[in-house]
């Protein structure tokens, strides 16, 4: 099998009579690690949802793991792509491991008559140990911290054996000490699946894995800048993204962001 897991040609996409992504090309290889950063309203959750298959382009094309958008069953789509979304509704106060089994159905809820198989039921306990909740895996929904949800749900789309991972500013809310373990967490399941790809939104370079491999820059649902990490996050082009003067900082391998003189 090819290793490109994303292939998107002159997406555009028009709601309301209005573009929020125009000539949007990209392309996502096998341990491709993607940051998508711009500004509020730059169009990134608009293109995340089109890569996760659950947004339509109005115009373009776009190929998601060897399918062409428009021409497959999205919902069978959906089952290969991990998709980490920190607005997931919880309808019932299930547990931490009834949580990420409910990915092997995606769906919010356990489904009814579904039993899972000890060897579902054994996977879900090494996803859950991996993102570091293995003492945690009894509490319910409703009383894990906002980091423990995160790690949750990274859990969950990991139990379909997803070839693509989709992340939505997986480290907002968190507190600094919640970030940095979940983007250990990110890192370490990266490192464990060589084979995996990855897109992950943020507005804050802080928010980046070290793990992060390529960047694109969008404005105006626009694309400013595309290419490796180390080509894209310069101060030139992330302060022209975000019309202002920053100047950004890379130590260890981390990214930070402050104003320019
Ligand atoms: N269904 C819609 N109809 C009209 N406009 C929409 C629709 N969905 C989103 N928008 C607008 O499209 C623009 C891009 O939205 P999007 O959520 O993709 O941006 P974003 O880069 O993810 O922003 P943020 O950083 O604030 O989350 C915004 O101006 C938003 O208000």
């Amino acid at each position: 099998m090819t290793d490109v897991l994303i292939n998107a040609t002159g997406v555009r996409v028009t709601r309301s009579g209005r573009d929020l992504l125009h000539d949007v090309d990209l392309t996502v290889r096998r341990g491709e690690h993607w940051a998508l950063l711009g500004p509020n309203g730059a169009g990134k959750s608009t293109l995340l949802a089109v890569l996760g298959a659950t947004g339509h382009p109005t115009a373009g094309t776009v190929e998601v793991l060897g399918r062409r958008l428009g021409r497959v069953d999205v919902r069978e789509l959906r089952e290969h792509i991990g998709h980490v979304d920190p607005r997931h509704r919880m309808l019932s106060p299930l547990s931490v491991l009834e949580t990420v089994l409910t990915g092997l159905t995606g769906t919010t809820d356990l489904m009814v008559r579904w039993e899972p198989t000890a060897a579902q039921v054994e996977a879900a306990e090494q996803h859950v140990a991996d993102v570091g909740l293995t003492a945690r895996r009894d509490a319910r929904w409703p009383v894990l911290s906002q980091g423990e949800r995160g790690r949750t749900l990274i859990a969950r789309a990991l139990m379909s054996e997803p070839q693509l991972l989709l992340l939505d500013e997986p480290a907002t809310g968190l507190d600094v000490a919640a970030r940095e373990h979940l983007l250990e967490t990110v890192d370490a399941l990266r490192h464990r699946h060589p084979e995996l790809g990855s897109v992950m939104v943020t507005h804050h370079l802080e928010d980046l894995p070290a793990s992060t491999s390529h960047a694109m820059l969008l404005r105006d649902g626009a694309v400013v800048a595309r290419g490796t990490a180390d080509e894209v996050i310069t101060s030139s082009a992330v302060s022209h993204a975000f019309d202002f003067p920053l100047a950004i900082l890379r130590s260890e391998g981390r990214w930070a962001a402050r104003r320019s003189a």
